[in-house]
């Protein structure tokens, strides 16, 4: 049987959500949601009350017990591994804070040759609190698979240039197309640390692995493949003997989905704009897509959530495999016995 190792190692591996990434018969269709351990719930707040987010990153206790959270309120189908993209880049020597309300903000931006120096290459010490968090995580889930992430080169770049959250990416673009070796000497380096940072977390038995490139929508097709997709791919294709499957994420990306996955994804992430079946055309017929309920639509009365829930499966029908998602995060204000309904309903409807 295919990947019989990687099962005696990883008692999620034939769970259904892995099957599903894998484009195999699923009972039901597995559901969880980015950002499920955070802000909606009122646990996490009691846990994380006085304790600033990347020191809470940095202790495994806390990691797996935020982790466990919406595993153990919603029953979803997968847990997300509790972290932040910066946190492998904080590791490998950018000075950097994550602010409430307004994300990741770096002290002094990387904008020349010499600014790399501050970036270091990754090593395993480095982040030997996201092995002990996820040995932690595994040994409690059992036959539950944990998602284990990264930032994309994209994204990360992007954060560092511009040294906090953009909503043009002007700098990063100014440096992309003004000093296209300087660009691609740092998203070099990044592509290094985030495929360090995934090896960790797949050596420590994470089930599957999500990369992030949340901003990557900014770019045009040709752009993406010029500048981006190598670094991603070197990324996912590092990861390609490792048996986990490889899901590969960004948002407003409709034109940028038959690339991404390309650039070695098992499941390409869809946001709420693109519906699954033109999704999966794009992505063609060796890969699972992931997505795509709007988290706005979550606020609406519960007829009209039912009926988007329903249409998000049925559109997921056209896939080898789907896995339900949001299109992007858990929004803070969210009711989280909505997302505990949404869950239930997912399995209902899609039980075969
Ligand atoms: C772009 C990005 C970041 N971080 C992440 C991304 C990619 C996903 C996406 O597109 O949303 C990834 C991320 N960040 C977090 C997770 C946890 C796992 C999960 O449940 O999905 C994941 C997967 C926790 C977090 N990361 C952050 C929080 C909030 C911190 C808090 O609770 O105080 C959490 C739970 C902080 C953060 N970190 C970042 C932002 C934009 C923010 C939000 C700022 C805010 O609104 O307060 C950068």
């Amino acid at each position: 049987m295919e990947g019989s190792a990687a099962h005696r190692e990883r008692p999620a591996a034939d769970s259904v959500f892995v099957r599903a990434c894998r484009g195999r018969t699923v009972p039901h269709t597995p559901v969880w949601f980015m950002r499920q351990a955070g802000r909606s719930l009122p646990e996490y707040r009691k846990v994380r009350a006085g304790i600033p987010m990347l020191e809470a990153c940095r202790r495994p206790d806390l990691v797996a017990e935020i982790t466990l959270q919406p595993v153990r309120r919603h029953g979803v189908d997968a847990a997300i591994l509790f972290s932040d993209i910066v946190v492998p880049v904080a590791a490998a020597g950018v000075d950097l804070d994550i602010e409430p309300g307004t994300g990741p903000v770096v002290a002094e931006p990387i904008r020349t040759e010499a600014d790399l120096d501050r970036l270091r290459p990754l090593t395993p010490p480095d982040v030997s609190f996201v092995d002990e968090a996820v040995r932690l995580l595994v040994a409690e889930l059992g036959a539950i698979p944990l998602i284990g992430f990264a930032g994309a080169p994209f994204t990360l770049a992007s954060y560092l240039i511009e040294g906090g959250p953009s909503r043009t990416h002007a700098k990063t673009k100014a440096m992309m197309y003004g000093a296209p070796e300087l660009w691609h000497a740092l998203c070099g380096r990044l592509a290094d640390i985030t495929l360090e940072f995934l090896r960790v977390q797949v050596a420590a038995g994470v089930s599957a692995v999500q990369l992030f490139d949340s901003w990557a929508g900014a770019l045009s097709d040709a752009d993406y493949r010029r500048f981006v997709l190598p670094h991603s791919a070197h990324v996912l294709g590092g990861l390609a003997g490792a048996g986990v499957p490889r899901i590969h994420f960004g948002v407003g990306t409709a034109q940028l989905l038959t690339a991404m996955g390309e650039a070695g994804a098992d499941v390409v992430g869809v946001d709420w704009r693109t519906p699954l079946d033109t999704a999966s055309a794009l992505v063609g017929p060796d890969r699972s897509v992931q997505g795509n309920l709007d988290p706005s639509v979550l606020f609406a009365p519960w007829a009209v959530v039912e009926r988007e829930v329903r249409r998000v499966l049925a559109e997921g029908r056209a896939a080898p495999g789907h896995v339900f998602n949001l299109g992007h995060g858990v929004l803070p204000e969210t009711d989280p016995e909505v997302l505990t309904r949404v869950v239930a309903l997912v399995h209902e409807a899609s039980a075969r």
